[in-house]
């Protein structure tokens, strides 16, 4: 294992090698760490090239790059500390809903093409653009892993990739580079909204027939006549057979992007594209790394006991929410207890505990190159000793190197959610930025699946404790009838205790009732007891939410710098 780090638990296995969930260990951040697998470690070309990538990867800082923090070698291993990504891959996204709107599929996009943009300008190309290494959060946004992972095919002559987003000039000259990214990032585009690659192949046994894949990326039009209208120019020119008519850069090719997406879908296309991903991916919350992970490690024992008391209406069940809201306790999270909290039982079939990670703590450090969060000076890469020492180092970094101290957040939750306000607590153990993303959703009655209704994210830093107000506009609710308003948050780094959701019944009007013949007053509806627990959209706020209310809260998808109240005092700290 990593020095200075605690693995957690292993999040998945590729073609190139192992990935875990970890924790740094003096600061308790999150972090994935991707041991790569014997075959690529053994190809010296590879190694050599992945070496000198990571000294312009580390010092990548973009939104759209998943954030690599430390590439450590040892004579057994070689790893990747990176940014861990609460969210799912654009592949299992894919797989689970089929293809996605044309807005969701190019705000993927147009991420993805910024991220090969930051990359490229520094001289690194990804090498293999595809719906695995796109990781998609609950806010809808999205970022590109594994920049320059790429296996070699078993097959002679097929260049390392992934067949199905190959660009000809990869197949014939083996030429990866920035042309390639763009060629394949198309074809992602093309298989975002029909749900499948441009050019496919199978062989009887079902398996992938790369000979006849190639052909096609070599010969066959795109075919576009799949493709709805207002992509068509994008695939075609994203994918051009030959790299000198295809678009010049990434970044043209965000650019224009940009300027298709508002001609065909107006310039709300982001945020509905973005909006639409992120309930996408919020139904499949489970699959979250970090859904599983406190219990996973024992703490999650008494999720039952946490589950405050709640009347009968508020066990209910609406898709995102259950999602959520299971993961949630999965992760052992604490909501502060409340009427207006909605917790749901944990799942009737327990799931199977996490393997453990493998220990090479033994193992001396040899090369490490590494980040820490707005480092300005170069990473450096350690040549090895002539032969390791004897006893391992500690863990301290060896020729100077820094290692990453991305700001933890202990902790986050909900507090006093009426479903117009609220606040949001949440406590770090650093003053850098922490991101919250905050969803709110709705259902209509009991049994509704809830529609994220208005997402935003914010900005938080300079302190360790915010208290962040939030207003929502619950919208209209019929005579009569009840509807469940949410909102779920989420941070960036991921909080310790997971995301987190509150939920609370609003109530329509009472309707009037009909009085066929006679003058007779209209009784009074009495309330029932489940009224306590809920409040009437046109009720008048108590004197706390008044306090809490702000002038209009447009939405906005855009990051944004939070005006906060800070809370120094540590009993101010939210109580989690
Ligand atoms: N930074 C990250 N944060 C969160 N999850 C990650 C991160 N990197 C990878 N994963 C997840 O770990 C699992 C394994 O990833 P890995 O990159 O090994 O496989 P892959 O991308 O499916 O295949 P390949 O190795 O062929 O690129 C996937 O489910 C992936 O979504």
């Amino acid at each position: 294992m990593v020095p200075g780090y605690r693995e957690v638990r292993q999040l998945g296995a590729g073609r190139t090698g192992r990935v875990f969930l970890a924790t740094y260990q003096q600061t308790g951040a999150y972090v994935a760490i991707k041991y790569l697998n014997a075959t690529l470690r053994r190809d010296a070309e590879f190694m050599d090239r992945f070496r000198s990538d990571t000294h312009e990867l580390v010092e990548i800082d973009d939104p759209n790059v998943v954030r690599l923090y430390e590439y450590v070698e040892t004579p057994t291993r070689a790893a990747v500390v990176m940014e861990l990504v609460d969210g799912v891959s654009l592949r299992t996204l894919l797989a689970e809903h089929r293809g996605i709107s044309p807005e969701a599929a190019l705000t993927v996009l147009k991420s993805t093409l910024l991220a090969l943009a930051a990359a490229h300008e520094r001289g690194v190309p990804h090498r293999d653009v595809n719906p695995e290494n796109i990781l998609v959060q609950a806010d809808g946004t999205s970022k590109l892993a594994d920049f320059g992972v790429v296996v070699h095919a078993e097959e002679p002559d097929v260049p390392a990739g992934s067949p199905e987003y190959m660009s000809p000039e990869l197949w014939t000259q083996g030429r990866a580079g920035p042309p390639a990214d763009v060629y394949a990032a198309a074809c992602v585009l093309f298989e975002a909204v029909r749900g499948r690659p441009p050019y496919r192949a199978v062989k009887e046994d079902g398996a992938l027939d790369v000979p006849a894949v190639r052909d096609r990326h070599l010969a066959e039009p795109v075919p576009l006549e799949v493709a709805p209208d207002s992509l068509r120019d994008l695939l075609r020119r994203g994918m051009a057979k030959d790299p000198a008519t295809r678009y010049a850069s990434a970044r043209q090719f965000a650019a224009e992007l940009e300027e298709d997406a508002v001609a065909g879908y107006g310039p709300d296309w982001e945020k509905r594209g973005r909006r639409h991903l992120g309930e996408l991916a919020t139904l499949l919350a489970l699959r979250f790394p970090l859904a599983r992970t406190e219990r996973a490690s024992g703490a999650g024992r008494t999720i039952r006991d946490r589950i405050p008391r709640l009347p009968p209406h508020l066990w209910v069940a609406g898709a995102t929410v259950v999602a959520v809201a299971i993961s949630l306790m999965m992760s052992g999270g604490r909501l502060p207890p409340g009427p207006g909290t909605i917790l749901m039982p944990p799942p009737k079939t327990a799931q199977s505990e996490p393997e453990p990670a493998p220990v090479d703590a033994a193992t001396p450090a040899r090369t490490r190159t590494s980040a820490a969060p707005r480092r300005s000076t170069p990473a450096r890469t350690v040549s090895p000793p002539p032969s390791p020492p004897p006893s391992p180092p500690p863990t301290v970094r060896q020729g100077g190197t820094s290692v990453p101290r991305p700001t933890a957040v202990r902790a986050a939750g909900i507090v006093g959610w009426s479903g117009t306000a609220g606040t949001i607590r949440v406590s770090a153990d650093g003053t850098g930025p922490v991101r919250l993303r905050i969803s709110y959703t709705r259902r209509e009655g009991e049994g509704g699946a809830a529609r994220t209704v208005r997402q935003e994210t914010r900005t938080l830093r300079g302190s360790t404790a915010y208290a962040s107000a939030v207003t929502h506009d619950p919208g209209g609710v019929s005579c009569g009838k009840r509807v469940y308003v949410g909102i779920v948050v989420m941070t960036e780094p991921a909080a310790g205790n997971g995301p987190q959701v509150s939920e609370v019944a609003v109530d329509g009007p009472a309707c009037p009732t009909p009085t066929p013949t006679s003058h007779s007053p209209t009784p009074t509806p009495t309330p029932t007891p489940s009224e306590e627990h809920s409040r009437t959209a046109a009720g008048t706020p108590t004197p706390s939410e008044e306090a809490l209310s702000q002038p209009s809260d447009e939405p906005t998808d855009q990051a944004s710098e939070e005006p906060m109240m800070l809370l120094s005092t540590p009993e101010e700290e939210p109580p989690l």
